[in-house]
């Protein structure tokens, strides 16, 4: 893709698709190839709506197999331009229109317009794509999830937010698990997070399209020390099992205590063998355990073991 052929100097580039596109592709473009990767970041999403005629084209039912690119369209978007609202002066049709878009997606701001006339500083520069701006979610979102959900669109969003911390271990199981069946990532279109992981100050922002994802630690934002510590997502996709991913999420918490405590015998599973070895501290930089094994070399951080198979009691220890 030579997006900036014959042009010296820009700022920015603002691709328009036809109204018939699958928004996933393009965005994927920019995760994934290197020399796009080099020169531009993706900003954002904007999805223009027919006010007039959108109803019609969400409602449409395609043949097996074919998507409903209405619905791509505003399940990527970060922000929706809902136009041509002249031609729909009916105050509550378009309280329902704006219900229906927030059904399909919680968290895209929706401008209301006509001629698309909207102040371009709610258009460029969203960084929406960017994991700092995934951290300044806005928690409003999470209050849409009560908003008109009866519409039964296969395309849908879930917020979940908890409070407390989760165990990174886990997420990033599950994460594997959602995203690692090519056919079950295709049907989740965007993903984002704020976590409170145990073990750490910083906060924990991720997202993703299908398959491709992004998480770390934030390097400027970390939990206060009277900030409630809480875990949020959302998930924008077709067919999502709400239930299950709600479930999935809360597995991750980590509330229950760690088997062992600092002191603690145990015997830690090695490329070697079982070796026997001591706990000697509990959950630094999200990892629960820090083990010394007894010939004296330290485990750094048990960063990829899995802490219910990796780890025995040493004999003689209850
Ligand atoms: N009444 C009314 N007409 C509008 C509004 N916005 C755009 N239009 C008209 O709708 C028609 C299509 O507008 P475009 O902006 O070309 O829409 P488009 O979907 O990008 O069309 P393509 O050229 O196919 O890409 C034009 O005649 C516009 O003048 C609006 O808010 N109200």
């Amino acid at each position: 893709m030579d997006l900036d052929r014959g042009v010296e100097q820009f700022d920015a580039v603002i691709i328009e698709t036809t109204g018939l596109a699958d928004p996933a592709p393009v965005a994927q473009t920019f995760f994934v190839d290197d020399e796009i990767q080099a020169m531009y970041k993706l900003d954002g999403i904007i999805t223009v709506v027919d006010s007039k005629h959108v109803m019609q084209h969400l409602d449409e039912k395609k043949p097996e197999g074919v998507e409903n690119e209405a619905v791509e369209q505003l399940a990527f978007a970060d922000r929706v331009l809902l136009n041509k609202l002249d031609l729909v002066p009916d105050l509550a049709e378009q309280a329902k229109i704006e219900a229906r878009i927030k059904s399909i997606n919680t968290t895209a701001e929706i401008f209301r317009c006509q001629y698309s006339k909207v102040d371009p500083k709610h258009l460029l520069n969203l960084n929406a794509f960017s994991l700092t701006r995934v951290l300044e979610m806005d928690p409003e979102f999470l209050e849409a999830e009560g908003a008109d959900h009866q519409h039964d669109d296969s395309v849908s969003s879930i917020a979940v937010q908890f409070p407390g911390e989760l165990n990174i271990l886990k997420l990033e199981e599950w994460i594997s698990y959602l995203i690692g069946d090519p056919a079950r990532a295709n049907n989740l279109f965007r993903y984002k997070g704020v976590l409170a992981v145990k073990g750490h100050d910083r906060k924990f922002v991720f997202q993703g399209v299908h398959m491709l994802f992004a998480g770390s630690y934030s390097d400027d934002h970390l939990w206060g020390p009277d900030e409630t510590r809480e875990c949020r997502f959302v998930f924008i996709g077709k067919n999502i099992d709400k239930e299950s991913l709600r479930a999935g999420f809360e597995g991750c918490k980590q509330d229950e205590k760690l088997r062992f405590a600092v002191g603690d015998n145990v015997e830690v599973q090695t490329k070697e063998g079982w070796k026997d070895a001591k706990v000697i501290g509990l959950w630094e930089k999200g990892c629960p355990y820090r083990l010394e094994l007894k010939d004296k070399v330290l485990i750094a951080l048990l960063e990829h073991l899995n802490i219910s198979h990796n780890l025995h009691c040493s004999k003689g220890v209850t």
